[in-house]
């Protein structure tokens, strides 16, 4: 059973702005087909714009698709009641960019936040005064050489240590798909390396499925061993990273403007969810 499955999918933004002479906006993905196995591991690479956190946001179940089939672990999501999609949600864990941790909050509980979806509200209240497993939180933020971090505060870490505080969170999660977005933009690079390793680690010793959108090319092509690339909202390829050439490279970077951006009026389409109690948005 494929941990994802989407065929021919078209996602458009609330409110996106138009970029057709008919003016009406176009889609953030169109035509989209992609079966992701369980356990896999794959990077989402792409310009600006490409559509890579909005590929992201539709598989965590946070993006409802305007058009095509999307199916999580064989259930259509969009499908289901509320409840079976929240239960179905915690199967995922969706790590933004930038993630929004509670700012006043010790990094020890954000971090043990990743257990939500499994507490009572009472151990979820009681973990709030005195965190429940702070061991696990230190092993988990010292995969990412923090864990001297453990009981700072949120709002006084640097924009790297909290994108790693936010992955930490993903390691305590139960989760058996991971989706990450762009977890380098902050990181030097001994640090990104460090990050893609234990993600990928972490991946492969739970075989849970592993999605990662990166602008850093050569990482992707270096840890990754599928490469999907995204441009204005289509899949320019879908190939093993041996396959991939410095020539398509280039033509995914250099060609044409990703989209023409002529100013219109917004127009309402598909509403942005609540993302799941996994996730990390
Ligand atoms: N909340 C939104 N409302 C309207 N349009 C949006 C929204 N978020 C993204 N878009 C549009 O959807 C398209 C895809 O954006 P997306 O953020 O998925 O690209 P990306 O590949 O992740 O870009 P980047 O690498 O810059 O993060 C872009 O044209 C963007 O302007």
């Amino acid at each position: 059973m494929p941990t994802y499955h989407l065929h021919d999918l078209t996602v458009r933004h609330r409110g996106a702005s138009s970029g057709a002479p008919s003016g009406v906006p176009l889609p953030a993905l169109r035509g989209l087909s992609l079966t992701i196995e369980q356990g896999e591991q794959l990077a989402l690479i792409g310009p600006s714009g490409a559509g890579k956190t909005t590929l992201l946001a539709t598989l965590a179940c946070a993006q409802q698709p305007l058009e095509g089939t999307f199916t999580m672990f064989d259930q259509d999501p969009w499908a289901l009641g509320n409840a079976a999609r929240h239960r179905l949600r915690a199967r995922l864990f969706l790590a933004p960019q930038t993630p929004p941790l509670p700012p006043r909050q010790r990094v020890v509980t954000a971090v043990l936040a990743a257990h939500l979806p499994q507490w009572s509200i009472w151990r979820a209240l009681a973990s709030l005064f005195k965190p429940a497993d702070p061991q696990a939180a230190w092993q988990a933020l010292a995969r990412f050489n923090l864990g001297d971090k453990l009981y700072s505060r949120v709002d006084r870490l640097s924009g790297g240590e909290r994108q790693r505080c936010g992955l930490a969170r993903l390691l305590l999660s139960p989760a058996q798909a991971l989706l990450v977005d762009e977890p380098l933009s902050a990181l030097d690079p001994v640090l990104s390396e460090l990050t893609l390793s234990t993600l990928r680690e972490e991946a492969a010793a739970r075989n849970a499925t592993l999605v990662c959108s990166l602008h850093q090319v050569d990482l992707a092509l270096a840890h990754f061993p599928r490469i999907v690339a995204l441009r204005a909202g289509r899949i320019v390829f879908d190939l093993p990273r041996e396959q991939v050439t410095p020539q398509m490279i280039a033509q995914l970077y250099q060609g044409e403007p990703a989209r023409p951006a002529p100013p219109a009026a917004p127009e309402p389409e598909t509403l942005p969810v609540k993302p799941g109690a996994g996730a990390c948005l």
